[in-house]
């Protein structure tokens, strides 16, 4: 306990702490973690709460005070062990000694222009989407999360894996049963604090269904990498130029150059980026089709534009439309602020760190409460409502303040799929409305947390052909 630090969070009991108030089903403990952040902001941007008496986690919901621990501190704790045992190596969960040689060989596989390269792909899926939610037409409400899911997912498939569509298929069933296992896993874990002792877990029925999935992953992603490195070894390493550059042929290439990663490396970056990729661009559009739908005002302005700047063709948007889709741009953000996929992130904090108010205490936890900074107050009195046009007045605090956007994280550690998401869920935006008009009801949505946030009821949609 320190009498100089953040207040602490109400409800704490001796020995316990707060540790009773995360216990629950995912509603609950997103209620929690809301009113966790709410009091941080209260308490001036910084508090604390306890897990029992060996954990202590700082809120942080001061946008200073976020970029300042997040550069300070790059180690995961112990909460992302909930995800170690699969890929340990991905960049989320690398210790810092793999993470930062190996963050900096996959920077640049990650800008613009290599993204920019496979629109054509982000392309032809937001017309498949198109056409796969057209059986809904006319219908009444539907989830539209179903087909989201399987669309990102083979997106994924082709960008990261270097799956072509007469191959996926097969690895899709595979791959897609095993990767939502592994989600029950780490939702199961994150809710259920007694599968975090070994032994209890080892004897679960969790234990089992992680062992299945990881074998079943690792077979596939293994046959992928030794049939794409055969290709490329053919080749002299030289792509193909009827197709685009994938993240597997620059790794590969990397390996071949640089000597840097090993298979294994390759197989976790592949199976953490694949994960993610997925799994954040499918909830975020899930969340952005429920607030455009129940939007007129805004999802009139979305078509206008896409009118204006792609014309009444059925054109593929290319990477001189992105930049111009200005009010979309504007609408993803808004978004990505009001309903941020990943509310939280975590550092281990080894020394201490001088912030605004507070020193922060070795041997604790940092949260950077992404869902916090996004209800800052210096957004103004409509911080809560869904309003894209902040994104365009001059008077926007995020001009002076980049931090108070951190949907995608701050600092060194920050998302490095940002580009990925960001122009995949423009493109797949952009072919959805200019087909299809929205009618949805987002006051009766109903969210958890497990992982990320999700929406689990009252996210259905209607749609009607334009
Ligand atoms: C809307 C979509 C997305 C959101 C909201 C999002 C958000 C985030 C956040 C908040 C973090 C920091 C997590 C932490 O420190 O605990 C993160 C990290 C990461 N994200 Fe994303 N992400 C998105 C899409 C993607 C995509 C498409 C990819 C891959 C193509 C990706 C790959 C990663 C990776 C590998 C990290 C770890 C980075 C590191 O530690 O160096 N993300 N993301």
């Amino acid at each position: 306990y320190d009498p100089h630090g953040p207040p602490i969070h109400p409800g704490a009991l001796p020995i316990i702490g707060n540790a009773h108030q995360f216990l629950g089903d995912g509603l609950k403990l997103w209620k929690f973690l809301k009113e966790l952040s709410y009091f941080s902001l209260k308490c001036g941007g910084v508090s604390t709460v306890y897990l029992g008496p060996l954990h202590r986690i700082y809120i942080v919901t001061d946008p200073d005070d976020c970029l300042t621990l997040s550069n300070a501190c790059l180690d995961k704790p112990f909460i992302y062990d909930i995800v170690k045992e699969w890929a340990n190596n991905g960049l989320i969960t690398a210790d810092v000694s793999i993470w930062k040689p190996h963050r900096k060989l996959l920077n640049p596989m990650f800008n613009q222009k290599i993204l920019h390269e496979n629109l054509e792909i982000f392309n032809s899926q937001a017309r498949r989407l198109v056409e796969q939610m057209s059986v809904e037409l006319e219908k009444g409400k539907f989830a539209t999360h179903k087909y989201i899911v399987s669309n990102s997912q083979e997106t994924v498939c082709q960008i990261i894996l270097n799956l072509t569509s007469d191959t996926f298929d097969d690895v899709i069933k595979g791959y897609s049963k095993a990767t939502q296992d592994l989600l029950d896993v780490f939702i199961a874990k994150s809710q259920k604090l007694w599968l975090h002792i070994p032994f209890i877990f080892k004897r679960s029925s969790y234990k089992k269904k992680l062992d299945r999935s990881i074998e079943i992953t690792t077979a596939i992603l293994n046959r992928v990498i030794q049939n794409q490195k055969a290709e490329l070894k053919k080749s002299n390493f030289t792509v193909n130029a009827n197709r685009a550059v994938t993240f597997l042929d620059l790794m590969l290439t990397v390996q071949e150059t640089q000597g840097s990663f090993t298979d294994d490396d390759i197989r976790e970056h592949l199976d953490q980026l694949a994960f993610t990729a997925f799994d954040t661009t499918t909830e975020t559009l899930t969340f952005g089709l429920k607030l455009i739908g129940s939007n007129e005002r805004v999802q009139q302005r979305i078509y206008e534009e896409l009118k204006e700047v792609l014309g009444d063709t059925n054109a593929d948007v290319s990477r001189y439309d992105l930049p111009q889709l200005v009010y979309l741009d504007a609408v993803v953000r808004e978004i990505l602020r009001t309903y941020s996929t990943v509310p939280f992130a975590a550092r281990k904090i080894l020394k201490d760190i001088k912030l605004k108010n507070y020193t922060l205490r070795a041997n604790s936890i940092g949260a950077i409460s992404v869902f916090g900074i996004h209800r800052h107050p210096i957004w103004g009195a409509d911080v809560e409502e869904f309003r894209p046009e902040r994104w365009l007045e001059p008077s926007l605090a995020f001009n002076d303040n980049p931090s108070l956007f951190a949907a995608f994280s701050l600092g060194k550690r920050n998302c490095i799929g940002k580009w990925y998401a960001m122009i995949s869920i423009k493109t797949t935006l952009a072919h959805l409305l200019r087909h299809y008009r929205l009618y949805a009801d987002d006051k009766k949505m109903t969210v958890k947390f497990d992982v990320s946030i999700r929406a689990i009821a009252g996210h259905e949609i209607s749609l009607e052909r334009r």
